[in-house]
């Protein structure tokens, strides 16, 4: 067999010849027919049109799954992958094994791997820049000339593109020069609506352009054309800039898109934007068409549809950014730009596109649009659907009520009039907080879901009794439930104490008992079921202290298995409190009770959170300060409600049984005020009732 040299493709074969090949070039060439007839049989499934226009064209951005030039745009060349032996017989045929042989070593120096390769065919590989992205795909197509003496390849991965030609020898004698060096060619063709062969669109396709609402008017102006390919007519939008033909794209009648091969993506319309403050950005052609229809020039369309997701990888240098280097080489037409409104398709590769371009643009000036319904259930996809079925007017609508793109961490209260409505008409309760059960202190504090409530008093000064009380009472208005973190209480004396609140009759009547009636069994046993039906405790089995971090998780289970609403956290200094050696405990403190309040917040929980004040030198009695609160000053700056308990001790002074509920913080004035409300403490059953002797409640907000 011989192999004959296709001098149509002599030219790819120089270094700068590879730049003006085009798909128009190789697909009107006659030599396939030449190659065709000479081949045979192992080019018998060469396909003389599809394969080179599948190479040398930029990748489609049809997303139709039938599209035989989707994604790879390899639909020609699957053949390639089976290996076919290449039978030499003569010297001439030796001579072509032996350049096959060295090209082939220089194909693997760049890390092809060679072994299957076909002369003749397009070969499917790994491309060895972009090894086939996270899908591994073997997305470089390789062209090995008949005659084994040179190759052509590019990868179709949009983020790779890479490229290239070499030959097994530079010049006429194969023994007396050395390999020549591969070539990555990237230059881009000049070309002209002549070469193109671009014709004015015929009636049919006119009339295709109606059907869309889309007039001849705006396609003259937008320079939509058609070409013929094949037996085939194409629709043909040119991309200008600066007056000057830069690139085409082309949509056969089975809405495949294919771009001339060799040119610069850039935006189509592009010369639209020139000196505009607002630009419309949609997802293709036919949408900056239908904007024109409803009076937006300012528009213009990517030129190569949308990424099927959001990268998750940071942003590639400009360089890089293959994709999206129809941004980066009209950034001057961007920047001048005030509002950036991004049209894309509703779908979620079009959402993807809008947030690929924001985040290259810029989102602060960047802002979306919603397309409206279409039908009752499903919303218009794009520009031209709007335009379709709803009309111009409603496209108008669409882009004039554009909303803000969103930024994360940058909100308006619009995003929260839903939660604020609620708030309004107290829609989800307890807005204003739970009454804790006593009248004079219900005018001080009240227990709104969400917030953080500390509390602190000397030891012994009643605090986890007054909780337990709270508890007790939210549990009988408001059938609140709980999770109880109280590492100082033995399980068993905890339940006794609640139980004696809940059924009001000591636990035993022995020495406080006072000959109080003792809870009975039946009592007991009912109270024990309240218990277990109010009640999560968090503890820790073993003897090491648990973290604020542990504890949280732990409410956090008991908040969506239980719907508890509150969480006892008794005492702070009973948590493990380790810290890095370069943290003090005010940042400790500070960083924990942050945590603690987002907990609450976000589970509408209320946290009460006990703290020791430091030891006091020269006490004298009183009340302490919450600032006296031992580790930092953030347990008052940070809390929602500063409470100290606080009990009587001399019998001189007053009662010894009184309690003084000093609230001293309360940030939300819905929740109550700041000042002292007298309660009196029954030691047999631990109940407490308002002092009606000391109503008063001094306010000094
Ligand atoms: N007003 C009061 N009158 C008399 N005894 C009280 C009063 N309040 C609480 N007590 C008793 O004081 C003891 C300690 O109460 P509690 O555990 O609630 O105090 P505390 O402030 O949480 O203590 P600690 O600082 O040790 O954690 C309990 O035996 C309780 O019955």
């Amino acid at each position: 067999m011989r192999l004959r040299y296709p001098h149509t493709l002599l030219p790819l074969f120089s270094s700068s010849s590879l730049t003006t090949m085009t798909t128009q070039t190789l697909f009107l060439s006659s030599s396939f027919s030449n190659l065709k007839n000479t081949f045979s049989p192992q080019t018998h499934s060469f396909y003389p049109h599809r394969p080179f226009f599948t190479v040398f064209c930029s990748k489609p951005a049809s997303r139709n799954p039938s599209s035989p030039l989707r994604t790879n745009g390899y639909i020609g060349a699957s053949h390639a992958s089976i290996p076919r032996p290449v039978h030499l017989e003569n010297p001439e045929e030796k001579s072509a094994e032996l350049q096959f042989n060295i090209l082939k070593k220089k194909l693997e120096a760049v890390g092809m791997e060679t072994g299957i390769c076909v002369p003749g065919q397009y070969n499917h590989l790994l491309c060895p820049e972009c090894l086939g992205g996270d899908q591994e795909e073997r997305s470089l197509s390789l062209y090995i000339a008949p005659d084994g003496g040179s190759a052509v390849w590019v990868c179709f991965r949009a983020k790779c593109g890479w490229r290239g030609s070499t030959q097994a020898f530079a010049g006429s004698s194969p023994h007396s020069r050395a390999m020549s060096q591969v070539m990555q060619v990237k230059r881009k063709r000049k070309i002209t609506e002549e070469e193109l062969q671009l014709e004015p669109l015929c009636d049919e396709l006119l009339a295709y352009f109606s059907e869309r609402l889309i007039s001849k008017e705006t396609l003259l102006r937008n320079g939509v054309k058609q070409r013929k390919y094949d037996d085939q007519i194409v629709i043909a939008f040119t991309y200008y800039r600066n007056g000057a033909l830069i690139s085409c794209k082309y949509r056969d009648i089975n809405k495949n898109f294919w771009q001339e091969a060799d040119t610069e993506k850039i935006f189509y319309g592009l010369d639209d934007i020139v000196g505009q403050n607002d630009i419309i950005i949609v997802e293709g052609e036919m949408d900056k068409l239908a904007m024109e229809e409803a009076g937006f020039f300012n528009c213009v369309s990517v030129p190569d549809g949308a990424p099927p997701s959001v990268s998750s990888k940071e942003l590639p240098r400009p360089e890089k950014d293959t994709k999206y280097q129809y941004l980066w080489n009209c950034k001057d037409e961007l920047k001048q730009a005030t509002r950036v409104i991004l049209a894309t398709d509703g779908d979620p590769p079009g959402q993807a596109l809008a947030e690929e371009l924001a985040r290259r643009i810029g989102k602060e000036k960047c802002w979306r649009v919603r397309w409206p319904k279409k039908r009752r259930s499903d919303n218009c996809k794009d520009a031209n659907e709007v335009l379709m079925y709803l009309g111009p007017e409603a496209l108008r609508d669409a882009i004039e009520n554009a909303e803000l793109y969103p930024i994360r961490g940058l909100f308006n209260f619009r995003d929260y009039f839903d939660e604020i409505d609620a708030y309004y008409h107290r829609t989800l309760g307890y807005e204003i907080g739970v009454p804790t059960g006593w009248d004079n202190l219900n005018e001080l504090y009240n227990v709104v879901p969400g917030e953080l409530t500390i509390v602190t008093g000397v030891p012994n000064s009643g605090k986890s009794e007054w909780i337990d009380a709270l508890l007790c009472n939210l549990n009988q208005r408001a059938g609140w439930k709980f999770a109880l973190c109280s590492m100082e209480n033995k399980v068993r004396e905890h339940a006794r104490k609640l139980l004696e609140k809940h059924v009001k009759k000591p636990f035993f009547n022995e020495r406080y008992g006072e000959n109080v009636e003792r809870m009975s069994v039946e009592e007991y046993e009912q109270g024990k079921l309240w218990l277990s039906d109010t009640f999560s405790l968090i503890r820790c089995e073993d003897d090491c202290l648990p973290s604020v971090s542990w504890v949280l998780d732990l409410a956090k289970a008991a908040v969506l298995r239980h719907g508890v609403r509150g969480l006892v956290i008794d005492p702070y200094n009973e948590l493990d409190h380790q810290r890095p050696s370069n943290q003090t405990e005010t940042e400790y403190v500070s960083q924990m009770l942050t945590l603690i309040k987002r907990f609450a917040q976000h589970h509408g929980c209320h946290v009460w959170f006990v703290a020791h004040p430091r030891q006091l030198h020269n006490w004298v009695g009183g009340p302490p300060n919450l600032y006296d609160i031992s580790g930092s000053a953030h347990f008052i700056n940070k809390c929602d409600n500063g409470i100290v308990i606080h009990r009587n001790r001399d019998p001189d002074a007053g009662p010894i049984d009184q309690v003084q509920v000093c609230v001293r913080k309360v940030r939300n004035k819905v929740a109550g005020t700041v000042g002292d409300a007298f309660l009196l403490y029954n030691r047999v059953t631990g109940e407490y009732t308002p002092d009606d002797n000391k109503s008063a409640v001094k306010k000094r907000r």
